[in-house]
This record gives C-alpha cells, sequence and structure tokens, in this order.
C-alpha cells in the first residue's frame, strides 16, 4: 500500500518528508520482528519505549516511522499525538476493515469470558458455520490452533489476523475481550456484532485502581459497540440481568438489548434450576418459548455460562433447537473444573479460579456435592492485583476443611511476600502453607481420605510456573496424577 495513502487516513499528523513513493507491505510493532518495506510503529509500553529501537528498526527494514515525537533518522518519521491509537486506525484500513467482513462476537466480564466463548463457538461449528476463536488458551481460526501472548491480542495482531480470518472464509470469530484491552484501545476499529457480558467482581485493580475505572474499561464494549464507520450486520448487547452492574451497562449502548438470568425475569431466564452432583439442569425460558436443559457443567455460575452463549448464539441467528443441543452435549473447557480421571476414592478437580467470586463459586458449587472434606490448594499471582490475596485466603478458609496456600506464577514477587499478604489478618486456623506448589498437591492428595474432594485452584489450562524471567514447566493435572499414582 502506498505510505501516503494510508497516512493519509490519520486525522492529525505531521510529516516533513515525502511519502509519495514509499510501498509499506508491512506494519509492525516490534523492532525485532520487523520485514524490509515496513511501517515501524513506536509504542510507549509499560516496560520500554518503543520509540528507543526506532534507529535499529530503520536497519532492520523500517521505511517508514509512526512516532510521538521527532527523530532524526534516515527515511519519513510521521508524528501523531498517539501512536497507539493510530496504529489500531491504519492497521484496520491495511487489513481492509476484515472485521466488517465476517460476524464478530465480544465476550467482557470478570470471569467466564473462556468459558462462554467456548461454549459459542461450539454452537456455530454445530450450525455448520466455519468458527475462530480468540482468547485465553490459544487462538484457534478453522481449527488450526495459534499461540497467544494475551487474552486479547495488540490491535496488530489482531487485525491481521482477522484479515487471515476472512481469507479462510471464517463466518464467524468469537473473542474474549479483556478490561486491559478495552482501556488499551487493542479493540478500536473491530466492528464487533455481539457483545456479551459475563459479571463483574474485583480483579485486576492493579491495573485499573478502582472498581469504578475497572466497570468503565468493561462499559467501553458496550457503549464502542456500532461504533465503527462500516458495518452491515445488525448489533446486540448481551447482558447478565442478575448481576448488580447490568442497568450501568445497558445505559452504556444504543443498541438492541438481550438479556438473561436466573434470579431475575430476562429475555433467556433459567427457572426450575436444580444443582447436581453431575451437572445442571433447567428450564430455559427463551423469546421463541421454553426448553429443557440438561447439561454435564458443574454450579449455578454454569448456568449463567449457558444462558449467555445461548442468547449470543439467538442473536446471531441460531435455531433455539440447535442451540439446546449444545449446551446439553458441551463438556466444558480444559482446566475449569475439570476432574481428575484416578482410582482412588476421592474426587480431584483442576480449576483456573484466580479471583474471591470465581473461588468462591468453585467452592460453593463442590460444598453442594461433597460428602467428605473439601481440600483447597491455590495461591495468587505475582505481579497482580494484591488486594485480591487477603479475600482469595479468607473464601479458601470459609468454604473448605483445609486449604494449602502456595506459589501460583509469583513473576517477579517474592513468593513467600505473597503468601504473606494471603494470610495476613485471616482469623481462621484451617490453613497450612506450602511454598513449593508440587509440594502442596502432593500434600493435598496425601491428606484426602475416601468421598472427599481436592480443588486444584488458579492454574487451570496452564502448564508453566512464571519465576522471575523464566517460564517453568509445570501442569497441576501431571503433578496431581504422579501423586494420585504413587
Ligand atoms: C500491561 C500490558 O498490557 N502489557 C502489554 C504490552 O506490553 P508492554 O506495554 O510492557 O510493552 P513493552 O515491552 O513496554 O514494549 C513497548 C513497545 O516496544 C516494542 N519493543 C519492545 C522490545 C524490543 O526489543 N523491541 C521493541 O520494538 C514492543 O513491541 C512494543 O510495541 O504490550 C504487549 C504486546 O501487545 C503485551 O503482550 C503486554 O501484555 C502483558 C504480557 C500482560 O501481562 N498483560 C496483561 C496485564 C493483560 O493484558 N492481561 C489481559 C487479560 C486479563 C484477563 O484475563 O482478565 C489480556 O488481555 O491478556
Ligand atoms: N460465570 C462465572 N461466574 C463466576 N465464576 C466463573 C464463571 N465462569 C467460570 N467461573 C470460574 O472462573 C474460572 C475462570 O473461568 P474462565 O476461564 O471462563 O474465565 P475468564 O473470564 O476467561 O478468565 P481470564 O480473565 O483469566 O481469561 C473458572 O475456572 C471458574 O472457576
Ligand atoms: N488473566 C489472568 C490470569 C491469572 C492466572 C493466574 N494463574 C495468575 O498467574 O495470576 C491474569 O493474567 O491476571
Ligand atoms: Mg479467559
Amino acid at each position: 500500500m502506498n505510505a501516503k495513502d494510508l497516512i493519509e487516513n490519520l486525522p492529525d499528523y505531521q510529516c516533513e518528508q515525502n511519502l509519495d513513493m514509499i510501498n509499506i507491505e508491512h506494519i509492525e510493532m516490534d523492532h525485532r520482528l520487523l520485514k524490509t518495506d515496513s511501517l515501524f510503529v513506536c509504542i510507549k509500553g509499560h516496560t520500554v519505549d518503543g520509540h528507543q529501537f526506532a534507529e535499529a528498526a530503520v536497519e532492520n527494514g523500517a521505511t517508514v516511522i509512526l512516532a510521538e515525537k521527532e527523530l532524526d533518522l534516515s527515511v519519513p518519521v510521521v508524528i501523531v499525538p498517539d501512536t497507539a491509537r493510530a496504529l489500531a486506525h491504519l492497521a484496520n484500513i491495511f487489513y481492509d476493515h476484515s472485521s466488517s467482513k465476517l460476524k464478530v462476537i465480544g465476550v467482557t466480564g470478570t470471569n467466564g469470558k473462556t468459558s462462554v466463548t467456548h461454549i459459542i463457538d461450539e454452537i456455530h461449528q454445530y450450525a455448520m458455520q466455519k468458527t475462530a476463536l480468540i482468547g485465553t488458551i490459544q487462538m484457534v481460526i478453522d481449527g488450526e490452533s495459534h499461540p497467544v501472548k494475551n487474552t486479547t491480542p495488540d490491535a496488530l495482531f489482531l487485525q491481521k489476523n482477522l484479515h487471515e480470518m476472512v481469507e479462510k472464509k471464517i463466518d464467524v470469530a468469537t473473542m474474549e475481550v479483556s478490561s486491559h484491552a478495552l482501556d488499551l484501545g487493542r479493540v478500536h476499529g473491530v466492528d464487533i456484532d455481539i457483545a456479551v457480558f459475563t459479571n463483574l467482581s474485583q480483579d485486576h485493580l492493579d491495573y485499573h485502581q478502582t472498581m469504578q475505572n475497572y466497570l468503565y474499561a468493561k462499559s467501553l464494549l458496550f457503549s464502542q459497540l456500532g461504533n465503527t464507520l462500516k458495518h452491515e450486520r445488525p448489533k446486540y448487547a448481551i447482558i447478565n440481568q442478575d448481576d448488580e452492574y447490568a442497568e450501568f451497562l445497558k445505559r452504556a449502548t444504543a443498541q438492541p438489548i438481550l438479556t438473561y438470568g436466573v434470579q431475575n425475569k430476562a429475555s433467556f431466564q433459567a427457572i426450575n434450576v436444580k444443582l447436581m452432583a453431575n451437572g445442571v439442569s433447567f428450564i430455559m425460558k427463551t423469546p421463541k418459548g421454553n426448553v429443557l436443559i440438561e447439561s454435564k457443567l458443574m454450579g449455578m455460575f454454569s448456568v449463567y455460562n449457558l444462558l449467555a452463549a445461548a442468547a449470543a448464539a439467538y442473536a446471531s441467528g441460531i435455531e433455539l433447537e440447535l442451540i439446546k443441543n449444545v449446551l446439553n452435549n458441551t463438556s466444558g473447557v480444559k482446566g475449569r473444573f475439570q476432574p481428575v480421571e484416578h482410582k482412588k476414592a476421592f474426587g480431584v478437580i483442576i480449576d483456573y479460579a484466580h479471583t474471591p467470586d470465581s473461588l468462591e463459586n468453585v467452592l460453593s458449587t463442590i460444598k453442594r456435592f461433597c460428602e467428605g472434606n473439601i481440600h483447597v490448594v491455590v495461591g495468587c499471582g505475582g505481579d497482580r492485583d494484591r488486594s485480591k490475596r487477603p479475600l482469595m485466603a479468607e473464601v479458601s478458609c470459609q468454604y473448605a476443611d483445609q486449604a494449602i496456600f502456595t506459589s501460583d506464577n509469583p513473576r517477579s514477587e517474592s513468593p513467600q511476600a505473597i503468601i504473606d499478604d494471603m494470610v495476613k489478618g485471616l482469623k481462621n486456623n484451617n490453613y497450612q502453607t506450602v511454598l513449593d506448589r508440587e509440594e502442596a498437591i502432593r500434600q493435598a492428595i496425601e491428606q484426602a481420605n475416601a468421598k472427599d474432594v481436592v480443588l486444584i485452584a488458579g492454574k487451570g489450562h496452564e502448564t508453566y510456573q512464571i519465576v522471575g524471567d523464566k517460564v517453568l514447566d509445570f501442569d497441576d493435572e501431571k503433578v496431581a496424577i504422579k501423586y494420585l499414582n504413587s
């Protein structure tokens, strides 16, 4: 693409040099990945300032630099007030507004995004549509898996892959939209058709500082719904009517709304809910009549996830009978309330609960059917919201008979200091602290008797432990199996 034609799309830029004869084949924000004929965008990050790589970028093949300040370089420098915003805008144009050429479903909320996106994706696949999925675990394009760094990728990765999806004739892309992504504008320009809200509870206060800021970030998915210049499909907001922030989020959007819930009247409402030891059942009231749902997924939180996915699929035009079939057959996501297969007389469950609310949901679900004692192994991530640490410890001691507090991705923090934060002020004493996660899992399994349940929480599908800068192999399931078989 001609550099001048591309850059002229920006509302506010300065460039002293001539861009007429320059061809842009790639846009890049990481100088290590540069190819020839590239536009390099300097982003001021949380760790480093990308402007410091501009010179190296030119050496690596950049023919135009987009920056927030003047730089003395041998190639033209385009100056804009905000390079991150400009990048999202330009990537959308460079990749030809790809999001407007396929259906995009975005799911936000503190808990349940991965779970709900997977069910929505399954429903569309069952309806014979070609699908893509972007989220915490991976990006999947028509069955092909790609690794991801973030739950919601940066604008460049996102636009590039939406383009790939259009090339591969994907009908519907379902993506998790994190609050960080919304705050940082990673989805600017993405023409989302159906926006889903799961719930809001405490997490990420290291980043957002207050719950108001966190709520505001989440609300951007709804206030930006339908804001893109080019869009052809109708828009829908899908809101959890039982969440305390439902009304705020409904007011954030001007698009049609479908609600779901259990306690309050909603477009998709679960009545006669039965929470059983082997799943849930309920009557799902819908705008097109009632259907009986009998699912293997566990707990009240799964009822909400099933309703959210059903409402989104309905808004997407899928037949109710088909939605029902998938809800009744879905087996959930790896690392989410996942039973470990073994021959002992107690249960072991791996789960990704890493917030006070999700931990409470999972533990209270176990409490409903556990006939023995509940053991929980849990830690809190380093370089993440510190204020959730004592809350997670308190919930653990409140619902479990025995808690073992251990490490979960300590990152740059001292593992002991994280555990100290967890137990500071804790009134209960039904806990131990075991720094080494493998040893913690071993002890929990050793302590379990017949009919007990061991919950290993916080890491779910993760196959690593981040300690300092090192990413070490660690898989809760494999470790549990090792001690269950010994
Ligand atoms: C705080 C945050 O969101 N950070 C994201 C950000 O990293 P950063 O700001 O530290 O970037 P940086 O390293 O300072 O680099 C700045 C610029 O210099 C460039 N650079 C850097 C080094 C170099 O040698 N050359 C170079 O060109 C980089 O490509 C970048 O353009 O940009 C990176 C690239 O897009 C992201 O991967 C990174 O996510 C980090 C890994 C992260 O942990 N993010 C978390 C907080 C996050 O976003 N989480 C949410 C999930 C939350 C949930 O599940 O609810 C998510 O969506 O993943
Ligand atoms: N609707 C829900 N409400 C509360 N807790 C839930 C809900 N759905 C799932 N959970 C719990 O939260 C954990 C994480 O679920 P999931 O991975 O679907 O959430 P997420 O929003 O994608 O999380 P992340 O922000 O880390 O990507 C699950 O393992 C389960 O314990
Ligand atoms: N998306 C969440 C995942 C947390 C998973 C937990 N294992 C941890 O590392 O804290 C985060 O990045 O905060
Ligand atoms: Mg997720």
